[in-house]
């Protein structure tokens, strides 16, 4: 693979750290039944963030955190209020095993893989089929960072630092091009003159608008954008 003959190769060569690039995916979880076993601070963490993509999360510890305990009660999950026991993980897309007892999650995560659950183990990476990496949502825009399990300290350090330039505003920008684009897209005759357009238009006079909580404005300044680059396009010419 071409990234293994580049600098960063050379660099963690001479380095003597080994290197595996991981396959970026964004999960699509509405729905899934997802486990976490553990109700600590780690938990907490992955279960807030598989809620939050809409997954249907069962909790398997004797004690929650109380931000567990409140959304238990909001029944935004299930809560099975014991040690996790064998038998437990056999119906679940997904288990992530985050207790503080090392060979409990080494059991989980080997029963869930064997039922065919994808698996995340909180201490150990060696046994995990994917890693959580540091996110920001803003609507549907989801910002990533994983550094591969090498230090998560860092992942989260890059994520705050990425939030300071990329605030809600381009939330609101995402949803606002996505709307417009689907108009766009009878509006501009060929995908030359759409590539065209949206690459032009992303600009941050709108998203200072959209910081000022200006939405018609930013709209109409987008729309306003395309009439001016394409004044025929209003004749309703459709094209590939
Ligand atoms: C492999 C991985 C598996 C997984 O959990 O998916 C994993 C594993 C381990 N984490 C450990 C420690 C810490 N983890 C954090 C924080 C986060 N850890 C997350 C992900 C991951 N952690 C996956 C790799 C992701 C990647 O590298 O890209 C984040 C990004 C996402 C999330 O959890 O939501 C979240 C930041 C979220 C945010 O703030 O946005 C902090 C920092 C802190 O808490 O301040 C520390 C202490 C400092 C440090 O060690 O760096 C330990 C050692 C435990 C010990 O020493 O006992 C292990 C086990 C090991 O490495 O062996
Ligand atoms: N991957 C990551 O992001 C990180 C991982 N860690 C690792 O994660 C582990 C957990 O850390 P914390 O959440 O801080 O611990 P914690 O002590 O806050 O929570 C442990 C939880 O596990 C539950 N538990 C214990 N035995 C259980 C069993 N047999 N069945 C079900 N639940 C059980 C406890 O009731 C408790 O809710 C630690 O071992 C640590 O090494 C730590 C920091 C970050």
């Amino acid at each position: 693979m071409a990234a293994k003959y580049g600098k960063i190769f050379m660099a963690l060569t001479l380095l003597g750290r080994e290197f595996m690039e991981l396959y970026p995916i964004n999960l699509k979880l509405t729905g899934r039944r997802c486990a976490v076993v553990g109700g600590g601070t780690v938990a907490e963490r992955k279960a807030v963030a598989l809620i939050a993509a809409g997954a249907q999360v069962s909790i398997f510890s004797p004690v929650l955190t109380a931000k567990l305990t409140g959304l238990q009660q909001d029944q935004c999950l299930t809560w099975i209020p014991r040690s996790y026991e064998i038998g437990d993980l056999d119906k679940f897309f997904l288990v992530s095993c985050a207790t503080d007892q090392p060979e409990i999650n080494r059991q989980a995560a080997e029963e869930a893989r064997a039922a065919g659950a994808l698996v995340n183990v909180a201490d150990a990476p060696e046994i995990s089929d994917f890693y959580v990496p540091a996110h920001i949502a803003h609507g549907d825009l989801l910002i990533t960072v994983s550094t591969g399990g090498g230090s998560p300290a860092l992942a989260r350090q890059l994520k705050h630092k990425i939030a300071e330039d990329f605030g809600p505003e381009y939330g609101y920008y995402l949803a606002l091009v996505a709307k417009l684009r689907l108009e766009m897209k009878e509006r501009l005759a060929t995908s030359k003159d759409r590539e065209k357009f949206w690459r032009e238009t992303i600009d941050h006079e709108t998203l200072d608008l959209l910081r000022a909580g200006k939405f018609s404005e930013a709209e109409e300044r987008i729309r306003h954008a395309v009439s001016c680059a394409w004044p025929e396009s209003s004749n309703g010419s459709r094209g590939s």
